[in-house]
């Protein structure tokens, strides 16, 4: 059996700013540690304090931070963690090329669209970040005035909008059960 047959994998959650993503991987870290995994979520503000500080928000400082945070992903999930990543990943390519890394290295990867429409994160506005953009004080905001490629064809799409914290929670776990990585 292979390190990553022993159960560990990486589940990137991406999304616009407040889709539900952080709160989503928490709920359902939870779940998996009362389950008995191993469980690392892999915050996207802690990962910019330090994994990567001094980066910013153009195209390719994302790009750098997404690829610096597969590459950890992948290399927990490789010794049998599973790592739980709620960063929104904008970009197509970049998340497409976290994909390769695991599968070149045999590790399960598991891509879940947190779809909730902007008008709904734009309300929720956990950060301030979309009444800022609006007041002229920031801009390159992801989902407003800066691209966010929406997922073609994700493992799965969750309406965050449109159901309860711990079902969106429970749908990831049915599939992860489902792919024998929970
Ligand atoms: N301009 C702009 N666009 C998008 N997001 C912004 C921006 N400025 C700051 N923030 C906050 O930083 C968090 C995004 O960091 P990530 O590492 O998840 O994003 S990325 O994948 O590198 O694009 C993101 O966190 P979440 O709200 O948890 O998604 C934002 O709160
Ligand atoms: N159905 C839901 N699913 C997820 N989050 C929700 C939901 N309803 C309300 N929320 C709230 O929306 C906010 C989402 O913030 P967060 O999880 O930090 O988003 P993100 O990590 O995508 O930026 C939280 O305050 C959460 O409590």
């Amino acid at each position: 059996m292979t390190e990553a047959g022993r159960g560990g994998g990486t589940v990137w959650l991406t999304g616009l700013p407040s889709a539900g993503k952080t709160t989503i991987a928490h709920a359902l870290a939870a779940r998996l540690a009362e389950a008995g995994r191993r469980t690392e979520v892999l915050d996207g503000d802690e990962i910019r304090e330090f994994l990567s500080a001094g980066l910013g928000f153009s195209r390719e400082d994302r790009h750098t931070n997404v690829q610096r945070i597969g590459f950890v992903a992948e290399l927990l999930a490789s010794h049998g963690v599973t790592v739980l990543v709620p960063v929104i990943a904008p970009y197509a390519d970049s998340r497409e090329a976290v994909r390769k890394r695991h599968e070149r290295a045999g590790t399960p990867y598991v891509e879940v669209h947190v779809a909730t429409p902007v008008e709904v994160c734009s309300e929720r506005d956990v950060k301030g970040l979309y009444a800022r953009q609006a007041a002229g004080e920031i801009s390159g905001l992801t989902g407003v005035d800066d691209p966010y490629e929406a997922p073609a064809d994700p493992d799965l799409r969750i309406a965050a909008h449109e159901q309860g914290v711990a079902e969106s929670a429970a749908a990831v776990h049915t599939l992860l059960t489902e792919r024998g990585l929970a």
